[in-house]
C-alpha cells in the first residue's frame, strides 16, 4: 500500500506554492503553538475576523448580495444550522512565488473545496484565481479587497445538487509574487452531510447524494485527491 501511494504521489505534480493551514475558530480547536508570533498583530486580527458578530455579519453580506435568493434561507435551515453550531473556521494563507516557467506550472491545482462556502481574498490584488467550467479555465476578474465567494462540496451536497461546487485553481506569475487567504465555512466534527429535506423535496424527492459523517467526507476527500478522482463523483448516487 505504501508503494502505490508513492507511485501516485511520483505521478502528481507539485503545486508551486508556499502554504499555511490553521484552524481558526472554534477557540478550543485552535492550536497556539503553530501560530505565528509575527506580526504581533496576527492573533487579533484572526480574532476580529472570526468573532461570532462579525462572521454572521460576513455570511449575510455574502449570501444577500449573491444572486441566490434562497441560500439565505437554505442556511437558516434548521437542520443546516445544527450541522454548523460554532461555525468552524479553517484558514489557508498561500503564497505562490514567481515562476519563469509560470506557463506549465500551477499554484494550486484544480480541486473543490472541502467546506460548505469558501471566501477567498487575493491579498496583494494579483489575479490568479481560474474557475472551471465545460472544459474551458476563466479568471475571476475581482475588484481590488473583494472577497470571491466560493461553493464547496457540502453545499452542493446539502443543497441536492442546486448549488453546485465549484471547480477553481490558482495560475502563478512569471515575476511577480501573490498571495491569497483562504477562509473554508466548515460543519461540525460530528455533523452528518446529506442533502437537506427542503431541497430534495424541491427536487422531486429523490436524494442525489448519500449522507456521510463530515469525518469520513473528509478521508475520502483526500484519498480521492491522491488517487486523481472527484470524491463528490463517489458520492453521487446518479452515477
Ligand atoms: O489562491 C487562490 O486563488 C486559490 C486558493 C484556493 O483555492 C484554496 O486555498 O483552496
Ligand atoms: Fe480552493
Amino acid at each position: 500500500m505504501a508503494r502505490s501511494l508513492l507511485c501516485q504521489i511520483e505521478k502528481q505534480k507539485l503545486d508551486w506554492a508556499d502554504m499555511f493551514y490553521l484552524v481558526a475558530w472554534p477557540n478550543e480547536a485552535r492550536d497556539l503553538r503553530f501560530w505565528p508570533a509575527h506580526p504581533p498583530s496576527f492573533r487579533t486580527s484572526i480574532d476580529r475576523y472570526s468573532s461570532p458578530p462579525r462572521r454572521r455579519r460576513k455570511w449575510h453580506a455574502a449570501c444577500w448580495s449573491s444572486s441566490w435568493p434562497r441560500t439565505w434561507e437554505l442556511i437558516r435551515h434548521h437542520c443546516m444550522l445544527q450541522m454548523f453550531q460554532g461555525q468552524p473556521q479553517g484558514l489557508r494563507m498561500n503564497h505562490y512565488p514567481p515562476c519563469r516557467q509560470a506557463n506549465i506550472v500551477l499554484g494550486m491545482s484544480p480541486h473543490t473545496d472541502a467546506a460548505g462556502l469558501t471566501l477567498l481574498l487575493q491579498v496583494n490584488d494579483m489575479p490568479g484565481l481560474q474557475i472551471g467550467r465545460d472544459g474551458k479555465w476563466f479568471a475571476v476578474d475581482a475588484l481590488d479587497g473583494a472577497l470571491v465567494l466560493i461553493v464547496g462540496d457540502i453545499l452542493e451536497i446539502l443543497s441536492n445538487g442546486k448549488y453546485r461546487c465549484v471547480v477553481h485553481q490558482a495560475a502563478v506569475h512569471p515575476s511577480r509574487e501573490r498571495m491569497s487567504a483562504a477562509v473554508f465555512h466548515r460543519p461540525c466534527l460530528g455533523a452528518v452531510v446529506g442533502p437537506l429535506p427542503e431541497p430534495v423535496k424541491d427536487g422531486g424527492g429523490r436524494a442525489r447524494y448519500r449522507s456521510i459523517g463530515y469525518l469520513d467526507f473528509m478521508k475520502r476527500y483526500f484519498s480521492a485527491k491522491l488517487d486523481g478522482l472527484n470524491d463528490l463523483d463517489i458520492l453521487n448516487i446518479d452515477l
